[in-house]
């Protein structure tokens, strides 16, 4: 399961914002160790509106990310329940969600930066698949970015995955019809039917963000039109890029078992990551 910290260890500072059921913080914890106090920067996520099924979703990813551990996946330290407030807490990623990041950099990114940031993402999703577990909330938001970055002195990005926060099984229909394209089709009509295949429908998705300046797809639609985008089983526009376009396509299918294993999505970030995609037209990968 998980450790339970006690509020007295918790320190929350200032209001990072919100998740769609939790207020944001950072904060910090303290430890006794060798029996000195150690502190150590967490992100509290509490969890608001306590119906009980929410709250036991809620639990079910804290405990999901503590019994798994990867490199590039977030660290849950552990649940913190304090009167009616349930707090999960997490390691504090420095350079917080790569969709905002990916915004404030507008373009200036170059391709192998994204190419790299693809790829740890495809490896953490072949971890995934090796264990059988499904994330079920893969996207540019739940991408944090622990290093920038920065080819000019030649460092690479570094991104942990976050946890899946509440299932779109218990949250309710609103819910998932909002989380398009990102929820893969099959999992909006019978959520409890859902399997690995989601999660490469939803790379397929944050794929796609990565490409396009962390902008969000379909945005503005309503969800009634989000809903039509599924039912007309219609893709998200292609990028110039015909390699990286089919590749969001396969990811995309409508049809789970059309879509490519995590193996297979690896292999083929290689042959892009292998391929003069300079020459292929110079201005897609961005000035360093
Ligand atoms: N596990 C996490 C999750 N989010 C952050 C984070 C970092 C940052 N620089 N700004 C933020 N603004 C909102 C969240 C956040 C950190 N750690």
């Amino acid at each position: 399961q998980f450790q339970m910290i006690r509020h007295e260890d918790l320190r929350l500072e200032e209001s990072l914002g919100r998740g769609s059921f939790t207020r944001i913080f950072k904060g910090s914890k303290t430890d006794i160790r060798e029996g000195e106090r150690q502190n150590t920067d967490v992100l509290l996520k509490v969890l608001d509106g306590s119906y009980k099924n929410c709250w036991e979703s809620f639990f079910e990813a804290a405990s999901l990310m503590s019994q798994i551990s990867h490199k590039h996946l977030l660290l849950v330290y552990g649940i913190s329940v304090h009167r009616s407030e349930n707090i999960m807490v997490q390691e504090f990623v420095k350079y917080g969600a790569l969709d905002l990041f990916l915004r404030k950099k507008q373009g200036s990114v170059p391709v192998s930066w994204k190419l790299d940031v693809a790829k740890q993402l495809a490896c953490v999703l072949n971890f995934l698949e090796e264990k059988k577990i499904v994330h079920g909330n893969i996207s540019a938001k739940n991408l944090l970015l622990a290093r920038e970055g920065d080819s000019s002195i030649g460092t690479s990005p570094f991104i942990k995955l976050s946890d899946p926060g509440i299932s779109v099984a218990v949250t309710g229909r609103d819910v998932a019809l909002d989380r398009i394209p990102w929820v893969a089709p099959e999992v909006l009509e019978a959520p409890e039917t859902w399997g690995m295949e989601c999660d490469k429908w939803s790379f397929g998705t944050t794929l796609w963000e990565i490409f396009n300046g962390g902008k969000a797809p379909l945005q503005g639609l309503d969800p009634q039109q989000k809903l039509m985008f599924y039912e007309n089983h219609e893709q998200l526009p292609s990028p110039k890029w015909t390699e990286l376009a089919d590749l969001i396509g396969r990811c995309m299918e409508y049809d789970p078992a059309l879509r490519p294993s995590s193996r297979g999505i690896i292999r083929q970030l290689n042959s892009l990551i292998t391929s003069d995609y300079e020459l292929l037209d110079p201005g897609l990968s961005a000035h360093a």
